[in-house]
């Protein structure tokens, strides 16, 4: 068995970028920048006032005469002399002359003239041409996700499309006889396809649309054309169950009778020992196993890392928080365990059953915490754990 290490480089090692395209901006929204974008327009545009109130000279000595008015979103070229004010709002250019904006509610205001208390900095109330951006600097970079702050930004440039990768089309194939879909009545010996809507929700969440979902008997022949139709159609196929040792686990067969060789199979890890990973011209094959706590945890610490590098991500290993343990824990297994806990102000806490088949403990948790063969972890303890 290869370590979990070692099963993620391998996979990773393995992925390429997808194909780029080119996306109207809001289309974007989670997808990753497959080029460097440069600002084309300062950000503020030109200097500008930060307030509703009157534009002057910061060195005036409390009072000046209102000789004009500068609105919003026109350049009207006023300029501010000596002893003048020119009544502006927020976000109006700041007229030649004037470097202080004394916001009208410190003003007291008698037909032309204006008197207010307090002494004025230069610069006071004024947004500066270029202060947050300037032309020329870099807004987003290869592999940068495009989140709603990036998106605004790229709209403040005039760009009304980016490029951007384009993630894979993904086949969920769920595997086995006991397996029915949600909404048809359950007979004896008979459970619900989880893993099929639990998987397709994974990758939904991850930013991928095209998915589609099938499920196969526990059949030879089935899941040999079934995974060569899958394959000639989609960019990676992730398969649930039947990839342990069982009589009717089928997919290592089937993979064989297609002439595909894992690459890996079997991994130190609880819960996914059997996860499988394979590769067929240029397609990715990911076996995950059918428990579904198992499947969802390899999807996390195999697949979901895989699919980031193939989308084009910069940033592709989950985010690690350093928390304390809740609770004293020990492995007493001989592989490193993923518990499934609850995180509550900063502490972790183990949440229900810890066995591969408990789906409902998994709904409740948040957090994964991985603790090696053999390790203890006292009360109060720091850990690491996955979100
Ligand atoms: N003799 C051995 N038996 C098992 C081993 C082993 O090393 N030797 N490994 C165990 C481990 S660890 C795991 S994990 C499972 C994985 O088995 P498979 O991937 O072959 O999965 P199945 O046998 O098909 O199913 C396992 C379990 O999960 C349920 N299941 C399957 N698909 C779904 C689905 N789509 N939705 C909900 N539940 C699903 C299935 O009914 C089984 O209960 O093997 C151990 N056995
Ligand atoms: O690896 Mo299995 O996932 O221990 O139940």
């Amino acid at each position: 068995m290869i370590s979990e290490q070692e099963a993620r480089e391998r996979v990773l090692a393995a992925i390429s970028c997808s194909k780029e395209e080119s996306l109207p901006l809001l289309k974007s929204l989670g997808r990753f920048a497959a080029a460097d974008v440069l600002a084309t327009v300062p950000l503020p545009g030109f200097d500008n006032s930060m307030m509703d109130g009157y534009a002057v000279q910061s060195r005036a000595l409390g009072f000046a005469k209102v000789v004009g008015e500068q609105p919003a979103g026109a350049q009207l070229d006023l300029v501010c002399g000596e002893g003048e004010a020119i009544r502006i709002f927020t976000g109006a250019p700041l007229p030649a002359g004037a470097d202080a904006v004394v916001m009208q509610e410190d003003v007291e205001r008698t037909g032309d003239s204006i008197r207010w208390q307090e002494s004025l900095q230069a610069g006071e109330n004024v947004r500066h041409r270029g202060a947050d951006l300037c032309e020329g600097q870099m807004i987003l970079k290869v592999g940068d996700k495009l989140t709603a702050g990036r998106i605004g930004v790229l709209a403040s440039q005039g760009f009304t499309s980016i490029r951007v990768i384009k993630p894979p089309r993904v086949a969920v194939l769920s595997t086995g006889n006991e397996l029915i879909a949600p909404g048809l009545p359950l007979s004896a010996g008979q459970i619900y396809n989880s893993n099929g809507f639990m998987l397709q929700a994974l990758l939904m969440a991850q930013g991928i649309e095209d998915i589609s979902s099938s499920h196969c008997q526990d059949d030879f022949d089935q899941t040999v054309q079934t995974l060569k139709q899958l394959l000639a159609t989609h960019d990676v196929v992730l398969l649930s169950g039947g990839v342990s040792v069982g009589d009717h686990d089928q997919i290592k067969p089937a993979l064989q009778a297609l002439g595909i060789k894992p690459d890996l199979w079997r991994v130190n890890v609880k819960p996914g020992k059997p996860f499988l990973f394979a590769q067929h011209e240029g397609k990715l094959i990911f076996g995950l196993p059918g428990n579904p706590v198992s499947s969802y945890v390899t999807y996390q610490i195999f697949v979901k890392p895989a699919l980031m590098k193939r989308m084009g991500a910069r940033q592709v290993e989950p985010t690690r928080l350093r928390v304390v343990s809740a609770q004293s824990l020990h492995n007493d297994g001989n592989r490193p365990h993923y518990l499934r806990g609850i995180l509550k102000e900063g502490a972790f806490r183990v949440q229900g059953l810890q066995e591969s088949h408990a789906l409902f403990a998994l709904s409740q948790a948040d957090a994964l915490l991985r603790l090696e063969a053999g390790a203890t972890v006292a009360a109060g303890e720091p850990v690491e754990v996955l979100i």
